[in-house]
């Protein structure tokens, strides 16, 4: 780290002049902003332009604010160029040459920032790593590309990794951070691969294929700009922790434009928080299940056994013969109409089964025979006139009776009905699944009320595949979409508002306030809804058949095959990152491997990348978690950790009334930062009562000092301690739980611990 304070003048002076520019630009969006806010009426014309002056406003806004922090952080200085800036954002003087301040770190002329090396420095002189803290440059760390320059330089620094080491040594604050003032090279790659076609990351703990999968979104966002900002990005994550732990490193690349999302939440209108057994989650997971729900659609197709009597207007009764109700069946399972598009068929064919029946006792011409009759017509045995027929075929469309009749041969049925339905009953259960056995069919058992599990939400897709969707489920969409846009338009305000820089905050800027004054998010909302002017991530939240214009998994190795169908369905175009760990996996209907479960979709046509640098775990610690990794599977190799802490991972043994002050001592010897400890799921409960100061939970708040939490929970996350109870029993509570022992070990970036409780 180089603290030359000559330097650390000059490039204060130029980060001042980036700053200076940067307010420029967002008090001229702020103030259109709210000149557009306070109009009112006017022509549609006028009114659809000024709605997407306020989206492009709102945006400008909001991601001027959100590079506030660390919006320069790099320069590159060259053997025969001008000197280039690296940051956030590019940023433009406003003369008339509109000259570069400033180099999106995205852009082609940013990558030697992160590729050039001493050995093929790419035109390259010095490479500088320019720390702020809020708007101050607090140091520099150089790096020089070639020997003669070397010797001449006051922050001669060879091994390159300076900042990367101060970055990797910082307390963690329960929130993830962005990397990209150091990122590394073989991230590099992924992060900018190509948009088409599969890319897999396989990385073992540690390696930053989350960081990696964040900031390819942000890449492929910021150079396919055109193509994904109308398609929008979806990035799925194991859980809602999670999700939160990554939430901010989007807007700290100023990019808001993606839709984070749980499998959990992957069907609009379901948010799946119910629980159950892995057991039961793994048998949802089976492709089989696409069998399973076709089966339980045909099985809603009632064939009666006995003739149904069907009372009409008028007292007489009607007989619908079980025959003619399969005849209507097979012909319109010929046709290949999914279930609720083909209730209409249906109804005509018994309409005019039953009109025919009428007919035949009313309608049959006494003289058509008979040429002295009253009749005109001769010969032909007449049945009734076509407009006859008609006129009982509407009618019979009105009789309650049948109405009901047919509600119950072919009901019109709602995904969830579907589902919920099977699962309630174990005669519907027993006729669709006779690929189980008994076992497994009565753990898929359960009341129909209590909400949805996350491994429901792939088999909702899957029935609303099966069952098409009739008006009444459209018209509940667009009440969907509309609650979205309103809780969409107030987050909107609020990031408008929350992203100010703390300069402008300290000056309440008083036309953006005057901003959101002027406008509550219903009405905002309703302006997008009037212009159809909404995000393309807004929109895709609210549309099941929504297709993404990019897909990128995290612990992607964690999904069921009925997950990756239902992912397949939102990517026609196969454009998609999977990231993840065959050697973490967790679940039990994950995988251990990626060609099995990418071959139905793609073939061999995917790419592998391979991350093999661990960033966060020390050496140490990696040394303890890799005998755990021999077990799992001898032919991994764990990752190489980047750094040594020269502290050795402790062991202990205690009883559990012990362990509330083992945790105390070790996150007093933590100083600022987070302690994680990490329990067999059985123990949750009884640890929580031990270590009352300990949060735990659903979704516990990750910002806490001190974070109770199973496997499961952890996984993706990461604390400075980490302290793993039971190492034992963690590896006894399931069929994986040498992967989930290897999870647990790998979630700290300083000191690791484990207690073994004594039986008491
Ligand atoms: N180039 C980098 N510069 C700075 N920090 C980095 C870099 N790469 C990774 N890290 C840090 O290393 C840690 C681990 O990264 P990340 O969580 O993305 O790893 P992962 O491969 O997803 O791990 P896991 O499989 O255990 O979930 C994070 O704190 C991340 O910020």
């Amino acid at each position: 780290m180089s603290s030359n304070s000559a330097d650390i003048a000059s490039e204060q002076k130029y980060v001042s002049r980036l700053y200076d520019r940067l307010d420029e630009m967002r008090e001229k969006a702020a103030g259109r902003l709210a000149v557009l806010l306070r109009q009112a009426g006017g022509t549609p014309q006028a009114r659809s332009e000024r709605e997407s002056g306020v989206t492009l406003y709102t945006e400008q806004v909001t991601q001027f604010g959100a590079v506030e922090n660390g919006l320069c952080f790099g320069r590159l200085d060259f053997h025969d160029d001008e000197p280039r800036y690296i940051g956030r954002i590019g940023l433009f003087d406003d003369s008339a040459e509109y000259r570069s301040l400033l180099v999106d770190w995205r852009a082609p002329a940013a990558r030697p920032f992160y590729l050039a090396t001493a050995a093929s420095p790419d035109g390259v002189r010095r490479r500088r790593n320019i720390r702020t803290r809020l708007r101050e440059v607090v140091g520099l760390h150089d790096e020089v590309l070639d020997i003669e320059a070397a010797r001449d330089s006051a922050h001669e620094d060879l091994t390159g990794e300076a900042a990367l080491l101060s970055a990797l040594t910082a307390s963690r604050t329960g929130r993830m951070r962005d990397i990209v003032a150091t990122i590394q090279a073989e991230q590099d790659h992924v992060i900018r691969a190509p948009l088409d076609g599969v890319q897999v990351v396989q990385g073992g703990p540690g390696t930053g294929k989350t960081a990696v999968a964040l900031h390819r979104a942000a890449y492929l966002l910021y150079t396919h700009r055109r193509e994904l900002s109308t398609r929008a990005v979806l990035i799925v994550g194991p859980n809602q922790t999670f999700l939160k732990y990554i939430s901010q490193v989007l807007p700290s690349l100023a990019e808001t434009g993606v839709l984070l999302r749980t499998v959990g939440d992957l069907y609009p209108g379901v948010s799946a928080r119910r629980t159950e057994p892995v057991e039961v989650a793994e048998i949802k997971g089976r492709t089989v299940m696409a069998e399973v729900l076709a089966a339980a659609v045909r099985d809603r197709q009632r064939v009666p056994d006995e003739p149904l009597p069907i009372k009409i207007t008028g007292g007489e009764t009607l007989m619908l013969e079980p025959e003619t109700v399969r005849k209507a069946r097979e012909r319109i399972r010929r046709l290949g109409k999914q279930h609720n598009l083909s209730r209409q068929l249906f109804d005509t064919e018994i309409v005019h089964a039953l009109t025919q029946q009428i007919a035949d006792k009313i309608g049959h011409d006494p003289y058509a025979h008979d040429a002295l009759g009253g009749d005109d017509a001769t010969g032909d045995e007449q049945y009734m006139e076509e407009a006859d027929l008609a006129e009982i075929r509407r009618e019979l469309r009105k009789e309650p009776e049948l109405l009901g009749t047919l509600d119950w041969l072919w009901p019109v049925l709602t995904p969830e009905q579907l589902v919920a339905g099977l699962f309630a009953s174990p005669q519907r259960l027993a006729t669709a699944t006779p690929q189980l056995t008994d076992e497994e069919r009565e753990l898929l058992r359960r009341e129909p009320r209590g909400g949805f599990t996350p491994a429901d939400v792939p088999l909702l897709d899957e029935a609303a595949e099966l069952l098409g969707e009739d008006e009444a489920s459209a018209a509940a969409a667009a009440e969907r979409l509309r609650r979205l846009e309103v809780a969409y338009a107030a987050g909107a305000l609020e990031i408008a508002l929350g992203s100010r820089s703390i300069d402008v905050e300290d000056e309440a800027e008083p036309e953006l306030l005057a901003a959101t004054d002027l406008i509550d998010p219903e009405r905002l909302a309703e302006r997008h809804e009037a212009s159809e002017r909404r995000t393309a991530a807004q929109r895709a939240a609210a549309d099941r058949k929504w297709a993404f214009g990019h897909v990128i998994v995290d612990e992607a190795q964690e999904l069921s095959p009925m997950t990756w169908r239902l992912l397949m369905r939102r990517c026609p175009s196969r454009s998609m990152t999977l990231v993840g760990d065959v050697a973490q996996t967790g679940d039990l209907s994950g995988t251990s491997s990626w060609a099995p479960v990418l071959e139905p979709y793609v073939g061999e046509r995917w790419r592998l990348a391979e991350l093999t640098v661990n960033y966060r775990t020390p050496a140490e610690i990696m040394a303890v978690a890799g005998e755990v990794l021999a077990e799992i599977d001898p032919t991994l190799e764990p990752p190489r950790s980047v750094r040594e802490s020269g502290v050795q991972p402790w062991e202990r043994t205690a009883d559990l009334a012990e362990l509330g002050e083992i945790v105390r001592a070790e996150a007093a010897a933590m100083g600022d930062g987070r302690l994680g400890v990490i329990v067999p799921i059985g123990l949750l409960f009884g640890a929580g009562r031990a270590v009352p100061e300990a949060v735990l939970g659903d979704d516990p708040d990750l910002e806490s000092r001190v974070v109770l939490l199973t496997v499961k929970q952890a996984k993706g996350l990461e604390f400075d301690h980490v302290i793993v109870v039971e190492p034992d029993r963690i590896v006894a509570e399931s069929r994986r739980g040498k992967s989930d022992l290897y999870v647990a070990l790998t979630r700290a970036t300083q000191r690791l611990g484990t207690v073994t409780l004594t039986a008491s």
